[in-house]
């Protein structure tokens, strides 16, 4: 099944809008949970306890490589797909380089740690991009508003009078979304911006990190994400559920935050549905 029909599903399945972010970081792990085993276990424990209520998980790459635990990523998404086959994975990995080697990013993300969609830079242009887009049963979700303080040195800078992440998100919508497997990044903390992107790109699925530990305004993310049917986003939220207990508790607890935060978003979703 294509990652677009997959979450879709999950949307529905768990009345959720919510993906648990993957980011084991050493020093975080509960006592006990030590190398990459300990990282394995750790998101695992994570995955089983919160996979009813969310529309999908995204590890994020640097935090396993860093710790030469590539194999626990690989094992952990091989895991996602045996238990929990209807929650599609996003791998968090921000790509981007010329053809020749894109190549190989794609065949990294969706062959060997066959992730459903992946997160990509667009900065190198469509050439960069191409590799992924052809993968028409996989996610392309591309950096459009990033949640972080930095985003607007280069992203809101004029660019024949609209901000460059709004060309960014008109040229995706437009021209790149051929297959229908296109997504966009667009921070919880910059909610009107968020707006402009919706406005611009229709019913396009955007994963919007930055609610949690970043401080994102859930209300007004929901204010301006939403999509006429109520699903649409992919509220991504790590620090402040795989860490919401550093005890032996952490997985029950992680299920407690995320279960929170699902129904927090719910309590602000428009069911605007279509007649
Ligand atoms: O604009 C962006 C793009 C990606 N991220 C990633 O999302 C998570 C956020 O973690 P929290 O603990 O929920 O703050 C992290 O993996 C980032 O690399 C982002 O924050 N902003």
């Amino acid at each position: 099944m294509s990652f677009m029909t997959t979450l879709s599903d999950a949307w529905r399945r768990n009345d959720s809008l919510l993906c648990v972010g993957l980011d084991p970081e050493p020093g975080r792990l509960p006592a006990g949970l030590d190398g990459e085993e300990g990282i394995f276990t750790f998101c695992r424990d994570i995955v089983d306890a919160t996979a009813g209520v969310v529309c999908a998980f995204k590890p994020q790459i640097a935090h396993f490589a860093a710790q030469r635990a590539e194999g626990a990523l690989e094992r952990l998404i091989r895991h996602i797909h045996e238990r929990h086959p209807g929650i599609p994975v996003i791998l968090d990995a921000k790509r981007g380089d010329i053809g020749s080697t894109a190549t190989h990013y794609a065949a990294e993300a969706f062959d060997r740690y066959e992730a459903d969609a992946v997160t990509l830079n667009p900065y190198l242009g469509r050439d960069s991009i191409e590799p992924f887009l052809n993968r028409a049963d996989k996610g392309v979700i591309l950096l459009c508003r990033t949640s972080n303080p930095g985003g607007a040195d280069f992203q809101a800078m004029d660019c024949g009078g609209r901000p460059l992440y709004l060309r960014v998100a008109e040229t995706i919508a437009r021209e790149w979304n051929e297959n229908g497997n296109c997504a966009l990044v667009t921070g919880a903390t910059w909610p009107e911006e968020l707006g402009r992107v919706r406005e611009v790109v229709g019913d396009m699925p955007l994963l919007v990190p930055g609610i949690g530990a970043q401080g994102g305004d859930v209300k007004a993310v929901m204010a301006h994400g939403g999509t006429r049917d109520g699903h649409g986003l992919m509220i991504s939220s790590s620090r402040a559920i795989i860490y919401a207990s550093a005890e032996s508790d952490f997985a029950e607890v992680a299920h407690r935050a995320a279960d929170d935060m699902r129904k927090l978003v719910n309590s602000f979703r428009e069911k605007r549905l279509d007649p």
